[in-house]
This record gives C-alpha cells, structure tokens and sequence, in this order.
C-alpha cells in the first residue's frame, strides 16, 4: 500500500497524509477527462492561451507561497522552488504566445500528390496519462501540461506521492486559470493503481519522467495498449574541461551544475572528465567550490545544498559511496552525513572511479560527483560516452573544432559547450540511449501529443 503523504525532508516529519483514490473514483476521473476533451479539443487556441497566460500570472504572484510548499515537501532550497515556479510561469507564457504558430496546418506540395489542396493539421490525442517525479514537482509536470493543453489535450497526473500538496496544487492552478472543468485533474493513486489508468481505452497516451524500471514498465503497458509514450528518464551526464578552457568558470559551473536541487537533478553533471593538461587546476577549483557550498535549512536564503527528498534516497547515495571506497576509489571531500535530523548529505568529489564500482554505470541523485582524467578529445569522448544513459552533456573548449567533435559525437540529447545542461522551453529536451525517448519542450513539445493528420483535397 502507497503512503501518500507530506514529511518534511529537513525535519523527518510527516506534515499530512492522504488516501488514495479508490477505484470507482478513479473511474470518475477518467471519465470527466475524456468528457472534458470532447469539447475542450474544439476550443479556439487563443482561448486556451488566455488560461495559460492566467495560469502564468498566478505562478509568479504566488511563487513565494509556493515555493515554500514545494520545500516542505520535498526538500530544495526555497530559493531555488521560488525560482521554479517562476521558471514555469515563463514556459506557460511561451507556450500561450507560440502553440498557435507551432499548430498552424504546414502545407505540402499539392502537384506532386495529385491534389488541389495538401496539408498536416495537427490535432490532439485525448487524455494524456502523465506520470510525474518530485525532483522538480512543479517544473516536470509543466514541461508536459503548458504545451500539451495547449494542443488540445488534456492531462491526468499521477505525481509521486511525497509531492501531494503540489500535485493538488497544480489542479487547483489549471482550474483557478479558467480551463474547463476535468481538462487538467490530480489522480491521487498509488504506483500500482497505474496500469488500469493506462490500460483505459478512454486514455490515449502516456508521458513519464522517472526511474528506467518505472519507464520500462509505464511503456510496456503502453505498448500491449498501443499508446504513444514519452520517457524521460535518468542521466550520468559528462562534463569535459578541455586545455583551452576557462577552467575557473567551468570549476564553478561544475559545482552548481552538480549541486543543483540538492543533487536530484536527472541533468545535473555527475561524472567530470578534466583532459590532463588542466586536470590539477579543475580538480583543486571544482573541490573548493565544492566545499564552499552551504549545507543547511533549505528555508534559508544563504544555503546552497537542502537534504536529500528521502531517506532511501540518502541511503542510495550512501551505498554507492561506501561501493566505491571499498573498492579503492578516494573521497577528495565530503562524503560523511552529517548529525541530526534531516536527509542531509555534504557535496562530495571522488577520485579513482572505475568500471568495477557501481558509482561508474549507475546514476547518483545526490551531490556526488566522480572525477576522471583522459589525455585529448577522443578519449574524452569514448569515456564521456561509456554510459547507458544520453541525457545531457557538458563540454568546455574554446577550439571550433573540438567544439564541432563534442556536438557531433556526444551521445546525449543536449549538448552544452562552455555551459551547463538547463531545460529551455524554448529548445526540445529529451535523452537517447537509456534515458528515455520522445521530446518535450518547444515545437517538440507540442507536437508529441498531436496526431500529424495528412489532408489531401481535390
Ligand atoms: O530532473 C530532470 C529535469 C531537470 C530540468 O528539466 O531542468
């Protein structure tokens, strides 16, 4: 049985709990969402934009109440919950002003079909089942509703269940913007109670962002239904400092980038590939900016690093750590919980990792970074490139043509040249490999849930 609940990662203590909805009600749900977008997928485009334009203003002028929820909850800094409020106010926006010209009919050449008149119109799935993590308990489940409701559709979320008052939330804020009753609904259930939403003729598709075991089962469902799907799922991501680098800002990057959402973010660098030449610099630069980080009350506008969103979660952390050291990998800081309560875990830098430890294959969602040495490019490459995983990825030159070599060659949905990964709605955001398929965010986005229906007309 799923505890659904509310507990507060720096204080141990659980806020509230809820119970999950039964399988009659379930049964309503789905039922008001295939209602609602019988007549929600013929609503004017300009109309949906005005409610998520609405649903843009309430983000930010709540973003403090807000981001307050969502460190209780789960655990990041409020700053850094206030800004991801903010940060999907602007996805809402950008999608309210641009779905209208990503939707547009793109025409196609009539003469060579034989028609009058050829086009695509891009027309809504249905209901869309989005199964959705706590890392960015706002941000994630945005990233699929701001363009996909604009398409047409419309959304039926299964959150994690350590984020209820945010999945409530996010219903509430869709209802609160004017969007018709039952386009966008919370469904609190448990992670078995997901195979009969899926397998539910009246739900046409699914997108999750989550673990690859969650992922594997989420599209083998979807697959017996013949249902698109959409995986995000975990990462390893490189990040290569190259000789020509300005190694004191890519030192800092590296560190933001590492401890960024307390480390529990599926695009935060994990493994750092420093070429020879400037390896003792980065490495003395990146351990420092390391340490320097704050570890504390998440609710403190001076902390870097919260806890980690769980206990199991610190114990991950911790088990793959001890993996290494046992097998001979050295701690260059951290590495130790520190006393009290709370999920805490310091940033921590590890040296001597190799295929052997865990640390190596698996991804570490917490602030754990393994630390490499190659000698040039190509090594760099093959090493940044000896994972499962192909989410984003890192590379620091200032030479065009490694730049090219990293673009070209990086096996990763994203590549960053003298930056780190971020999701952009203005830019597609999805992995290869293990981390997932499909894309979100941009036209993309958009169109990831839309039949491309092909009209000939004589
Ligand atoms: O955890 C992965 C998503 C992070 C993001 O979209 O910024």
């Amino acid at each position: 049985m799923t505890t659904i609940a509310t507990t507060n990662p720096a204080t141990e203590r659980v806020e509230q709990t809820f119970d999950a909805l039964s399988e009659d009600a379930v049964d309503r749900y789905v039922g008001r969402a295939a209602e609602a977008f019988a007549s929600y997928r013929l609503t004017p485009v300009g109309g949906r934009a005005a409610w998520m334009s609405a649903a843009a203003d309430i983000l930010d002028e709540e973003a403090d109440r807000i981001g307050a929820m969502v460190t209780a909850e789960m655990g990041k800094t409020f700053t850094a919950a206030r800004a991801e409020a903010r940060k999907c106010a602007h996805a809402c926006r950008y999608y309210a002003e641009h779905a209208e010209g990503f939707l547009a009919d793109r025409p196609a050449d009539a003469e060579a079909v034989g028609a009058s008149g050829a086009y695509v119109r891009y027309q809504p799935l249905g209901p869309v089942l989005a199964v959705m993590p706590w890392n960015f308990p706002l941000w994630q489940v945005i990233r699929f509703a701001a363009p996909g409701l604009m398409a047409g559709n419309v959304g039926l979320l299964k959150h994690a269940s350590n984020v209820p008052r945010t999945a409530l939330f996010l219903e509430d804020l869709f209802r609160r913007a004017g969007f018709p009753e039952g386009v966008f609904q919370t469904l609190l259930i448990g992670s078995r109670q997901v195979e009969r939403v899926l397998r539910d003729p009246r739900v046409r598709a699914a997108t999750l962002t989550g673990s690859e075991p969650a992922g594997r089962s989420v599209a083998a469902i979807a697959g017996d239904e013949v249902k698109p799907t959409v995986l995000e799922l975990g990462g390893s991501d490189p990040f290569v400092v190259m000789p020509s680098a300005d190694v004191a800002a890519a030192a800092e990057a590296a560190a933001t980038s590492r401890c960024l959402n307390n480390g529990q973010s599926c695009i935060s660098a994990k493994r750092f590939i420093a070429d020879i030449g400037v390896a003792d610099e980065f490495e003395r630069r990146f351990v420092e900016a390391m340490r320097d980080r704050t570890v504390g009350d998440p609710m403190d506008e001076g902390t870097d690093v919260g806890p980690l969103a769980s206990e199991q979660g610190r114990a991950d952390v911790e088990a793959l750590v001890a993996d290494a050291v046992g097998k001979g990998a050295t701690v260059l800081c951290g590495g130790e919980r520190p006393a009290g309560p709370g999920w805490f875990y310091p940033p921590t830098v590890i040296s001597g990792v190799t295929p052997e430890m865990r640390m190596f294959h698996e991804e570490v969602f917490g602030p754990v970074a393994s630390l490499f040495r190659v000698r040039g490019v190509s090594e760099a490459v093959e090493l940044a490139n000896a994972t499962g995983f192909g989410l984003g990825s890192n590379a620091w030159t200032r030479e065009p043509d490694e730049q090219e070599r990293f673009v070209r060659e990086l096996d990763a949905g994203q590549v960053f040249i003298n930056g780190m990964t971020t999701s952009y709605p203005e830019l597609p955001f999805g992995g290869v490999k293990r981390s997932g398929y499909g894309r979100e965010l941009s036209q993309e986005g958009v169109h990831a849930f839309c039949d491309a229906k092909s009209v000939w007309i004589k």
